[in-house]
């Protein structure tokens, strides 16, 4: 049998008979590893394309179970599979696509420290999550471990690709953004909303660019060094050239740290606005909330209850007798609060979890505007412990 019959042509045709890909390029596919770090709104495209396309073995990295809010982008998961672990239901997808692809599961958050073994054993490394902190866990450890990265990200209506390929003298993440950002100023698919087919484009262009670097393709030109951003809104795609390689890097220069689990992580976890800044006092369980609010009924209600999450929000849901004022708008708005407050009003202030509204009550008391309450937990909590039928988003 020659080397050609042991391939599934007839499976991989369309493929094989690009004159830049053939026989040789299949072959190639099949020899590698790729490992998938989040089988989400990315990973679930990237994932499936991978397989058709006949990568020999896929590993998947994922610790959360599939939701219902997840369905509408996360395209090879099932409703039958809500509560299912992610990982173990792109398997079946994958499964049910092409069953000669090895598939390897692991059910676990990657971390810091076991990052560098996890991605070990693979080719190219595909970052599909989608918080920062990740994305400096994987950057770091496919830098100092010299491994191909296609780092995606999609939010709202856009999308961005690029690969970073430490092997090549193109930066890093980290020669770009040295340190993470305050975590005020990284947004997220659940606070901000995605369009299902945004992470849907930017996954298949992971895929591409895995492909190319796997198959190597020679004509092919991968995403290193440069920037795909997709602005789905206008439909407008650009490619920017990224700076050069930072020599200094702490994960990819010349004295690049084995060590760099040691990095100061935490004070990036510090600085978080989940850590409570309110006193106690000022503090009030939703059935405590509930409680007073019932307490003082009506119109002459002693409490002025407050909204600060985003009018988008609001609309989705929200407690009676509940003002939106969203916190970007609580400078400008402060004068309806404070005629409240001075009617004799007490505010009690809700958000989603518990963060905006511990920010909002901390600059209404800067404002000495008083007394103000912070309702712990949110709406979220307040589902659990006062409406189970206030729907979850
Ligand atoms: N450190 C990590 N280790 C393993 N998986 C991760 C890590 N960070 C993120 N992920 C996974 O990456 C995926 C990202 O998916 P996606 O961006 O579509 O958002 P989501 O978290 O599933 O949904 P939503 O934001 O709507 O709640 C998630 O399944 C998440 O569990």
């Amino acid at each position: 049998m020659t080397t050609s019959d042991k391939l599934d042509v007839t499976r991989y045709s369309r493929q094989i008979l690009l004159p830049q890909f053939g026989k040789k390029s299949q072959q190639q596919l099949l020899s590698k590893k790729i490992l998938i770090i989040g089988a989400g709104g990315l990973g679930c495209p990237a994932a499936l394309y991978l397989a058709g396309a006949g990568v020999g073995s896929l590993g998947i990295v994922d610790n959360d179970t599939v939701e219902i809010s997840n369905l509408h982008r996360q395209i090879a998961h099932k409703e039958s599979l809500e509560g299912k672990p992610k990982a173990e239901s792109l398997r079946e997808a994958i499964r049910s696509l092409n069953s000669s692809v090895q598939v390897q599961v692991i059910l676990q958050r990657l971390t810091q420290y076991n990052v560098l073994e996890v991605i070990a054993d693979y080719d190219i490394v595909l970052d599909c999550t989608d918080n920062v902190l990740t994305r400096y866990v994987i950057n770091d450890a496919c830098a100092v471990s010299r491994k191909p990265l296609v780092s995606g990200a999609a939010i709202g209506w856009d999308g961005q690709i690029t690969v970073y390929c430490a092997s090549n003298d193109c930066p890093c993440y980290r020669c770009i953004f040295p340190e993470p950002p305050p975590p005020h100023c990284v947004g997220s698919c659940d606070a901000n909303g995605v369009l299902g087919p945004i992470p849907g484009i930017i996954g298949c262009l992971q895929a591409l660019e895995s492909i190319k670097l796997a198959a190597c393709i020679e004509q092919a030109q991968v995403l290193i060094g440069r920037l795909l951003v997709w602005d789905g809104l206008t439909s407008k795609c650009r490619v920017f050239q990224l700076r050069t390689r930072n020599p200094n890097c702490v994960a990819c220069g010349v004295e690049s740290r084995k060590d760099f689990c040691d990095y100061d992580y935490a004070s990036f976890i510090g600085c978080s606005p989940s850590v409570c800044v309110i006193p106690s006092e000022k503090r009030l369980s939703p059935r405590e909330a509930k409680e007073r609010i019932a307490q003082s009924n009506g119109d002459s209600s002693e409490y002025f209850c407050l909204d600060v999450r985003p009018s988008v929000q609001y609309e989705l849901c929200h407690i009676e007798g509940f003002h939106n004022i969203p916190l970007d708008q609580l400078a400008s708005r402060v004068t309806e609060i404070q005629q409240q407050v001075n009617q004799g009003k007490r505010i009690l202030v809700i958000c989603r979890r518990g963060n905006a509204s511990q920010q909002a009550v901390a600059l209404l008391s800067s404002w000495n505007i008083h007394p103000v309450y912070d309702i712990f937990g949110g709406i979220e909590e307040w589902r659990k412990q006062c409406d189970p039928s206030l729907p979850y988003y």
